[in-house]
């Protein structure tokens, strides 16, 4: 397996991946601008609904100014589709050796989802060293993050899953915590409703955290 893969910067770029599920590509510009105006230049768009890889398509060609990534890659298939949408990253919410095979081949940096010391171990063999933790919350939260951090120091981590502005700043205060991933910026609510000013004051809220 190649290491040119490794997204060694993918956690660097914002203190917060906004991970979004979007059901109506229409939202998918207004909310990936709204994201902007608010100082976040990084959006993973969860593979999770038939229109997914439509917003993708969009949001590469009508908003150059955010990163745009595609989650919830279970399949080996989603990597390819993934990528000819014009994803630019893959994050997978756990790791299969296939899984990250197709992903790998699509050259694209790829943020491999872990949940244990033995999965986080088995992507190192891998040649990885960013990994997604997920689900964050329910698999130990910041104390397990912070125990992963004795044996394996070389590791950084994008916790996701259960994060909220309410606990994101004790994550972000780990060594080995590069960034956090939430959906709690683009609320299901405000995308309905068209509502992109809330998402733009909570892109800033996230924006500004310290890490
Ligand atoms: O879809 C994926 O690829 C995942 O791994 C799951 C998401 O990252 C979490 O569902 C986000 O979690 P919440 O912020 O608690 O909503």
């Amino acid at each position: 397996m190649s290491t040119q893969n490794e997204p060694t910067d993918l956690l660097g770029i914002s203190p917060v991946i906004p991970v979004v599920v979007i059901d109506d590509a229409d939202h998918a510009v207004p909310l990936a601008r709204a994201l902007v105006a608010g100082g976040i230049s990084i959006i993973e768009v969860t593979l999770r609904t038939p229109v997914a890889l439509q917003a993708i398509e969009r949001i590469a060609a009508e908003v150059p100014d955010i990163l745009i990534g595609a989650g919830t890659v279970t399949a080996p298939a989603h990597a390819a589709q993934a990528a000819s949408a014009g994803a630019r990253f893959l994050v997978t919410p756990g790791s299969t050796r296939s899984l990250l095979q197709s992903a790998e081949e699509t050259g694209l940096p790829i943020l491999p989802g872990a949940a244990t010391a033995s999965e986080a171990l088995q992507l190192v063999e891998m040649g990885y060293s960013s990994l997604k933790f997920f689900p964050a919350e329910a698999a130990g939260g910041v104390g397990y993050l912070r125990s992963l951090a004795g044996p394996l120091p070389q590791l950084r981590f994008c916790p996701t899953g259960g994060i909220s502005p309410d606990n994101a700043a004790g994550y972000l205060a780990l060594p080995n915590v590069g960034c956090v991933g939430g959906s709690w910026l683009t609320p299901a609510k405000a995308l309905a409703t068209g509502d992109w000013k809330s998402v733009t004051t909570l892109a800033t809220a996230a924006a500004a955290l310290q890490r």
